[in-house]
């Protein structure tokens, strides 16, 4: 999502060119950062305007934007895989500027931790005050606290100058088990840090040491850890479950206060995971500093990781077993053509609910409710389907939507109209084989936007791909009442359009609890879903129909995966 901004506001920064004289105002802009993507496709044409323009810099403050901005207090790795050098790289990565305060240095490399040199207390002060007292920073990420008296600086430091948001990454062991922080650390973070924390990332061993050693081996164990470390103050807590033993998923807690939220994702096969952790709280960091909530920024940031780590499962560097990875792979996805896999992540096409403004009134229910029931029910993807609807109404119900999505971290795509998700700044749009083609549609939207395409035969498939679609619908893969004479393509037919797509695909027409299964279980990795209306929308009660669903889905998705 932030790509765009990440890279035309870092070369903003880096060049020093400057803005041309007025041009914010000659575009008719004003652009905070934030968490707009309207703004970040915007911003993409300025970045080609100030290429192009060799005016100096203006010194005048009016015509400056300001830029999201993280100071990460933390350690130097020399071996650039975690510390001050993740964090750079991941605040690069997602578009937000970094500043930093070192703790202490590091020798480190693949191998592990060869020597700590701890910076002193009072200079330690001096880099918080050198960057505080000038800076705008927006959220503050913690990372290695060597010592007590930093703990003592850097609560001192934030108390003379107030951020938005602290996260705090209570680090005290590296990837290779070298101590990096002692015991005598925990009484700073349960009595000066956690209480104002806006969330803290410890992973099983940091959550273990922080409730005095106790054992924790199942995510049972990991809720109740987290609602513990929620009580020592943190707003939020995420508590990360890499480490947990027979796990198939990346399964992480998230509390926040009232909530538990389970987040899986992909466990990527590969060594090169070193400085996940530091990268995983400096992309959450980044989200808030952009102006993200805060179960979306752990969302997003979790998403990036994953990423990340696929993108660089088979990089070499170094000679020992903990390698980094490679937190800018976006660069180069520019270059192989899939920078926009990065926003789009194709595990939230597992529930897709399709509205039908024609089955909410049938039963007397507003769209948000119907929209809300869903989600909470499990829905990870929303599509507005209002075929009846008026313009202006269609797009003041997609503005409630659209609330209600992020506030639950939920993309909400448009069907048929790019006027109306333009408008309400969705996540995206849906479009079939005669409404607007993919590529006019990513051409007025962005690289940013989701677009998901509906595809009957593996040439669509291949059509969509070129036009830079993320997904493919495919179907009907049973007769369906829900759009007229609809041809159904079958399992058969499913299965041979997955198989041609190069993108990911979920399948639409005629499912529900009685056959969403069999159409899971045909087999092909890249199958991520079903798409449904009436089973949802038709239904008494959308929130019950729409967990069992989800309960249907997950034992298949479970069932695949053993075999
Ligand atoms: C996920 C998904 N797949 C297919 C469709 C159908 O789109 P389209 O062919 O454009 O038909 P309409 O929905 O516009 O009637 C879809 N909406 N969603
Ligand atoms: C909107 C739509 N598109 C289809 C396609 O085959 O592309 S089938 C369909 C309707 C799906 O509704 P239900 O879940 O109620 O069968
Ligand atoms: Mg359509």
């Amino acid at each position: 999502m932030a790509y765009t901004q990440g890279l035309s506001s870092s070369c903003l920064f880096l060049s020093h060119k400057g803005a041309p004289q007025g041009f914010q105002q000659s575009l008719g802009l004003n652009l905070p950062f934030t968490n707009s993507r309207i703004n970040s496709s915007l911003q993409t044409r300025i970045f080609v305007e100030l290429r192009e323009d060799s005016a100096p810099m203006t010194s005048d403050h009016s015509k400056k934007m300001k830029i999201p901005h993280v100071l990460t207090v933390a350690g130097s790795d020399s071996g650039a895989g975690a510390g001050i050098q993740a964090d750079l790289k991941a605040c690069a990565a997602r578009g937000v500027y970094c500043s930093t305060v070192i703790t202490a240095v590091t020798a480190q490399n693949t191998v592990g931790v060869q020597g700590v040199s701890v910076v002193p207390e009072d200079f330690v002060a001096e880099q918080l005050k050198s960057v505080l007292s000038d800076m705008q920073v927006d959220v503050v990420k913690t990372g290695m606290l060597p010592s007590i008296g930093i703990v003592n600086v850097l609560s001192q430091g934030l108390r003379e100058f107030p951020v938005r948001a602290l996260v705090v990454d209570p680090v005290m062991v590296s990837t290779s088990g070298d101590v990096l922080a002692g015991p005598s650390i925990l009484a700073g973070f349960r009595e000066q840090l956690l209480p104002i924390a806006d969330i803290v990332t410890p992973n099983l061993k940091e959550a273990s040491a922080l409730l005095g050693g106790q054992q924790l081996e199942t995510v049972a164990d990991m809720c109740s850890a987290a609602k513990l470390l929620h009580d020592m103050g943190p707003r939020n807590v995420l508590v990360k479950g890499g480490d947990l033993p027979d796990s198939l998923d990346a399964v992480d807690i998230f509390f926040d206060g009232k909530d538990f939220h389970e987040l899986r994702s992909m466990r990527i096969k590969t060594c090169n995971t070193h400085g996940t952790g530091c990268s995983l709280a400096s992309c959450i960091a980044a989200e808030l500093a952009k102006g993200s909530s805060m179960l979306p920024a752990v969302k997003v940031a979790k998403h990036y990781i994953e990423t990340a780590l696929d993108y660089s499962k088979d990089i070499a560097i170094g000679n020992g077993p903990q390698g980094p990875f490679d937190h800018l792979l976006r660069l180069k996805s520019y270059v192989h053509n899939s920078c926009r896999q990065v926003g789009f992540n194709p595990s939230d096409l597992f529930l897709y609910a399709v509205t039908d403004s024609r089955m909410n009134k049938k039963w007397g229910r507003s769209i948000t409710d119907a929209v809300k029931a869903a989600i909470d029910g499990g829905a990870t993807i929303i599509q507005l389907r209002e075929k009846d609807s008026e313009t202006q109404d269609f797009l003041e119900a997609a503005k409630a939507c659209f609330k209600i999505c992020h506030s639950h971290g939920v993309p909400l795509l448009i069907n048929d109209r790019i006027d109306v998700a333009l408008a309400c700044d969705a996540d995206g749009v849906h479009v079939g084989q005669s409404d607007m083609p993919a590529r006019v549609a990513r051409t007025l939207l962005g690289p940013d936007k989701i677009i998901g395409v509906s595809c009957k035969t593996p040439e669509q498939a291949h059509q969509a791909w070129i036009d830079g679609a993320d997904y493919i619908g495919c179907g009907g893969v049973y007769p369906t009442n829900t759009k007229e004479n609809n041809l159904t393509v079958g399992l058969d037919g499913l299965k041979t359009v997955c198989v041609a797509s190069k993108l990911p695909v979920v399948a639409i027409g005629g499912i529900g609890a009685s056959n969403a299964s069999s159409v899971m279980e045909i087999g092909v990795p890249n199958l991520k879903g079903v798409a449904v209306v009436s089973a949802l929308f038709d239904r008494e009660c959308i929130l019950t129909e729409a967990r069992k669903l989800h309960a249907i889905l997950t034992e298949s998705m479970l069932l695949q995966r053993t075999h």
